[in-house]
């Protein structure tokens, strides 16, 4: 079925942007998969994609082709520089009537002031952009828009071939069979780093004993290696796969590609409504319903695991608290079980006083305890410190955000980063004053689990 059968075309718009031109139009199409979109545009558009998906399923966000990139190297300002030039572009772009609002997508570094070397060599400390072809799936509805974003005078022309290339993008999509996906398979397996990694858990657990810092996330690099290349839909079809109940994301920048399944939101907002996540405290699942339980019912009560949770449910509900009119923060956790491992968890919900936005929260959250620590700033200092890696864009903010100022950021943990024959999978944990190196390297180990039988990177006794 062709797009024209199956669409009501909106009203295309047209509007202008400090030189910018700035031209729309939404067709709304029968639905179809997501991912067959994002790997329709793998020849023309390589290194220009993005692809969201929230927790529940209900929205779903593939972004082909850059209409304009906001980005920037700098260490200092980078939330306040991306939301003010957001918000100019926004003065241009939103359109009321349209069922669906312009998406911007992206992401931030971990820590800009983070100066080790890394594999992270196309990432920007920030990155985001506006699609040129933007798949919205919202509900049992598809929504398929083109963004020209441009300084030229008389932009028709273009814009009648940017719907000769939607409609191909559509067409292969809609004909498209995404489960032909082979699973990769892993040829080699190295713990970077290993060593400073237990020995860094030593220094930081002193440190926390000695009561100069209460909490602070350190975490490890995985590296797989791999025969061939394969593709970030691949990458993406075989981790939501392993593990569905989560955010899915991913981000390509040139021939690097940043994706992962995480179960934690850092922050969404609709309508004024903002929500975030405590997630921070883990245990595995049990092979048996009742060894299942029962290791809930201990996380539950465990000290150590409780003391990581309740920095976190600190940290966010202060945030909430300077920021929202009225907020809800349940007294308890509760548990979080997904696919291979269980987590203490505290939803948060609050009322964004006139004025708060989206990225304001974002930078203020970022990182929570589940990722830095507490306080904040002495903690990053000691990852920096400590941590014998450069986390990139791992553990940081990445989502979208519309026109209207709503949008949603999760928290990028179960994520690895696709460069070439390699990846890098990531995965840390929070360290208390009761802390061992073993248990949190074992710990590790459960996290990196779905991303591994994506990537065919387990080993034979491994499941
Ligand atoms: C740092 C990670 O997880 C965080 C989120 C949930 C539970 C955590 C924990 O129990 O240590 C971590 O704070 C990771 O997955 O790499
Ligand atoms: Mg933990």
């Amino acid at each position: 079925m062709n797009s024209e059968s199956s669409s009501s075309t909106q009203k295309s718009t047209e509007s202008h942007y400090e030189g910018y031109r700035f031209y729309t139009e939404t067709i709304e199409v029968t639905r179809m998969s997501a991912l067959a979109f994002f790997e329709a545009g793998g020849d023309e558009y390589l290194g220009k994609r993005m692809y969201w998906q929230n927790r529940e399923k209900t929205f779903t966000l593939v972004g082909i082709g850059h209409a304009h990139v906001l980005s920037t190297n700098k260490a200092t300002g980078r939330f306040k520089k991306i939301k003010d030039d957001w918000k100019n572009l926004c003065k241009q772009i939103v359109n009321e009537e349209s069922s669906v609002q312009p998406v911007l997508f992206g992401g931030f570094s971990f820590d800009p002031l983070n100066s080790k070397s890394s594999e992270w060599t196309r990432f920007p400390q920030a990155y985001f952009a506006v699609p040129t072809f933007q798949l919205v799936l919202k509900g049992e509805q598809a929504f398929v828009s083109i963004h020209l974003i441009t300084e030229q005078q008389e932009s028709y022309a273009e814009f009648d071939a940017m719907r000769k290339e939607r409609d191909k993008l559509i067409h292969a999509a809609q004909v498209s069979e995404v489960d032909k996906y082979d699973k990769p398979q892993a040829t080699g397996r190295i713990e970077l780093r290993k060593e400073e990694y237990l020995d860094s858990i030593q220094q930081v657990t002193d440190i926390i004993k000695a009561k100069k810092v209460e909490k602070v996330v350190i975490a490890r690099t995985l590296k797989l290696e791999f025969e061939h290349k394969f593709s970030p839909s691949s990458a993406l079809y075989q981790v939501s796969n392993e593990q569905p109940e989560s955010f899915l994301f991913g981000l390509e920048a040139e021939e690097q590609f940043f994706f992962g399944a995480t179960p934690e939101r850092l922050v969404k907002v609709e309508d004024q409504k903002a929500l975030s996540t405590c997630l921070a405290g883990s245990t595995p699942r049990g092979k048996t319903v009742e060894k299942d339980t029962e290791l809930g019912e201990a996380l539950l009560k465990d000290p150590k695991n409780r003391a990581e949770h309740q920095f976190v449910v600190k940290m966010i509900s202060d945030v909430f608290e300077a920021n929202c009119s009225r907020m809800v923060v349940p007294k308890l956790p509760k548990l979080m079980k997904i696919r291979d491992i269980q987590h203490l968890y505290t939803p948060v919900e609050g009322e964004l006083k006139p004025g708060a936005t989206l990225f304001d929260l974002v930078e203020v959250l970022h990182p929570t305890p589940a990722l830095g620590g507490e306080p904040k700033l002495k903690a990053l200092q000691m990852i920096r410190e400590h941590e014998a890696m450069n986390r990139g864009y791992y553990a940081a903010p990445i989502g979208w955000i519309d026109a209207k100022g709503d949008g949603e950021f999760a928290v990028s943990i179960r994520s690895a980063l696709l460069d070439g024959e390699r990846a890098y999978l990531y995965a840390g944990g929070g360290i208390v004053a009761d802390s061992t190196p073993q248990s949190e390297y074992d710990e590790t180990w459960v996290k990196f689990r779905p991303m591994l039988r994506a990537l065919g990177g387990q080993l034979s006794d491994e499941s």
